[in-house]
């Protein structure tokens, strides 16, 4: 069978000259038969014409014999003679007619036999016309490049309907915050609902009295609030308005390092191995089988949910309005989650940044969510050079739970890894002590920072993940610049919430890192310091924190095969990550204590996790049978991560 494609063409016309050929060489031969049979007919039409000629000579003869007399009988020679050609001619005749029978039957059947190959071609053609791909490489390209251009148009509409969304909602916020401020009492009704406010972590409904301007709460609305109606996915059924966390979840490809499995319940998906699809933007489904039980499909509903196929760049596109926020003093945290070998450091830095540092300003497609961001952040600030803008960074590990500075250097400029404390604030902030953190004037200068850490950072070869993480790694970027007049967030996408949403009292500034100093060690005051995270510096300065940070993964001991050293890490790790879990538990069911303390990560990130701080979690997931106990556990962790109510994210108020 020819190949598919512009062969076909080729095939069909090459078996149609054939069949013409055929034909032809038929008719030609039937011409030849048909002047056979004229022959014959003639020689045929001689022998009667002759039979007649000697059948009118025997009468003649016979007549002339009459009038001279009687009719002689004729000789017995001449009887016999005569009686040889009828036969020889009957024979003629015979052999004539059954040759000239056997001829026309073969002409009937070669014509018959040729109708036939032509009808079967004919009512081919269209099949095989149909199994074609469409017509030609060039319309093919033209079908591509239009279903490409809708494609485009498409993702783009989708992001647009997301914008306005997001705006709609957060205006909407906007009017009915606004009214309590205006009224500084709990008001009895908005748009003409009634409306109550409970404390923030407590289910104690807040009375008229106790309402003050600024302070933090759950409002909850009726579900026919039009804020409710709104604000969507984030809010709950109930209609009280969430903090910010964002949970978006990605499900990684099936790799060539998981081919060696393939699960029964695997044996009906569309991708080889899969049991984990993402069936659209916000829903992922697993196929959970066990031996003798029926198969269950279980779903989870995220902000967003990145499919296999889905690129860096997407995944970046929609955490970078949080960029925009950060540029407007809101401290952000940008976190990937999930078990060894989901895809969380492909997620975060893209592949191998520590050997390749590849840097923001090249066209890489696979740079992860930290590179673009560097880039971002200084394409921003490079918007508005008059706001003086400082940036510094600190990378760190959190390893068998302590915290390793990787930007640390001894007397002798020799990397020391020095191990830190997590300290407290007088103002109840978080700040690591004796942190290096290096001044950077670009997104190269970062990345190079970043790069030269990453190649501290540890790793493991473990039988799930060649090149697993063994820690968790924080990268801190912190931003001083002077308050903007006009936020960028206000330019950009008028996203910012109003003022009555930000925390009840402004802190104290403190002051700004030595402008100049390259490199600096922070104390632990933030008094002398300044990295009152999140807080004013001097002369209206904003200061605030990016924290991007690659936890390490969950594993199971028995699948990932560690022992000796690496088996202390794994119970280490998974212990931190149960503490991170706890606490978000904790968050989520407004209990009046929050663990944070059970462990380094969950203390040194505890700004991020419980307080003012814009949160974007991403859980990172497998597709495989073979890792499906851990994606449940990871899709349960994001799904109890939605639940957590905190108070709306506060932006540092420049003095
Ligand atoms: N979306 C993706 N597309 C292509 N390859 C991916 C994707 N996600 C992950 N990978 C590849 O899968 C492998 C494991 O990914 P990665 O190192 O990011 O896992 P991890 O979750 O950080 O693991 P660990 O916690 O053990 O460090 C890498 O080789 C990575 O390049």
């Amino acid at each position: 069978m020819p190949a598919r494609g512009g062969r076909w063409d080729g095939f069909w016309e090459q078996r149609a000259r054939q069949l013409q050929r055929q034909l032809q060489a038929k008719e030609e031969r039937l011409v030849e038969a048909e002047t056979e049979n004229a022959v014959l007919h003639l020689r045929l039409a001689q022998y009667r014409e002759m039979i007649k000629k000697s059948g009118g000579e025997t009468t003649q003869v016979h007549v002339q014999c009459g009038d001279q007399k009687p009719l002689q009988r004729p000789g017995p020679l001449a009887a016999s003679r005569l009686r040889l050609v009828a036969q020889r001619l009957k024979r003629d005749v015979e052999v004539l007619h059954s040759w000239s029978l056997g001829l026309f039957r073969r002409y009937q059947d070669a014509q018959r036999d040729c109708l036939s190959e032509i009808v079967t071609a004919v009512q081919r053609a269209p099949l095989c016309h149909e199994a074609l791909p469409p017509a030609g490489p060039l319309e093919a390209g033209c079908l591509e490049r239009s279903l490409q251009e809708m494609t485009e148009r498409y993702q783009q509409e989708r992001r647009e309907r997301r914008r306005l969304h997001n705006t709609l909602v957060t205006l909407e916020m906007r009017r009915v915050w606004s009214s309590f401020s205006l009224r500084k009492s709990l008001p009895g009704d908005i748009y003409g609902q009634s409306i109550s406010i409970r404390a923030e972590g407590s289910p104690q409904q807040w009375s008229t009295r106790q309402w003050r301007r600024g302070t933090r709460g759950v409002a909850s609305l009726p579900a026919r609030s039009p804020v409710h109606q709104a604000h969507g996915p984030c809010m709950g059924d109930n209609g009280e308005l969430r903090g910010s966390i964002r949970v978006h979840c990605r499900l990684r490809p099936v790799l060539p390092f998981d081919d060696e499995f393939r699960g029964p319940g695997s044996q009906n998906s569309p991708v080889s191995g899969a049991v984990a699809h993402a069936l659209d933007d916000e829903t992922i489904l697993v196929e959970c089988s066990r031996p003798g039980r029926p198969l269950i499909n279980k779903t989870y509903t995220f902000e967003r949910v990145y499919g296999p196929a889905e690129s860096q760049r997407a995944v970046f596109e929609d955490v970078c309005p949080l960029l925009t926020s950060f540029l407007d003093g809101y401290d952000v945290c940008i976190m990937a989650y999930g078990q060894t070998g989901s895809g969380k450091s492909f997620t975060m830095l893209g592949p191998r940044p520590e050997q390749d540092p590849a840097l923001p300003s090249g066209p890489h497609g696979h740079l992860g969510i930290i590179p673009r961001a560097a880039g971002e952040v200084f394409r921003l600030l490079a918007e508005n050079p008059s706001r003086r803008p400082e940036v510094d960074v600190s990378v760190v590990e959190v390893y068998n739970n302590d915290i390793c500075d990787l930007l640390a250097k001894d007397s002798c400029a020799v990397v020391s890894r020095a191990k830190c404390q997590v300290l407290t604030t007088t103002e109840g902030r978080k700040e690591v002590s004796g942190l290096t953190r290096e001044s950077v004037q670009s997104a190269v200068e970062l990345m190079t920072l970043v790069a030269a850490a990453l190649r501290l950072r540890t790793k493991q070869a473990t039988a799930v993940h060649a090149d697993s993480s063994r820690s968790h790694l924080v990268i801190t970027v912190t931003l001083t610049a002077a308050a903007s007049s006009c936020s960028t967030a206000d330019r950009q996408s008028d996203q910012s919430p109003p003022a009555e949403l930000r925390g009840p009292t402004p802190r104290r500034p403190a002051p700004g890192r030595r402008p100049g100093a390259a490199r600096t060690v922070s104390s632990v005051s933030p008094r002398t310091r300044g990295l009152g995270q999140g807080s004013q510096g001097p002369g209206g300065q904003v200061l605030s924190k990016l924290q991007l940070v690659d936890l390490a993964g969950s594993e199971c001991v028995g699948v990932s095969g560690v022992t000796g050293s690496a088996l202390r890490e794994t119970s280490l790790i998974n212990r931190s990550l149960a503490a991170l879990a706890d606490v978000l538990g904790a968050l989520s069911e407004g209990r009046g204590h929050i663990p944070y303390r059970n462990s380094t990560l969950t203390h040194f990130l505890q700004d991020a996790l419980g307080g003012d701080a814009k949160l974007q979690v991403i859980v990172c997931v497998s597709p495989c049978q073979k890792h499906v106990a851990e994606t449940l556990q990871s899709l349960g962790f994001g799904a109890r991560v939605r639940q957590v109510e905190r108070g709306r994210p506060a932006p540092r108020k420049p003095r």
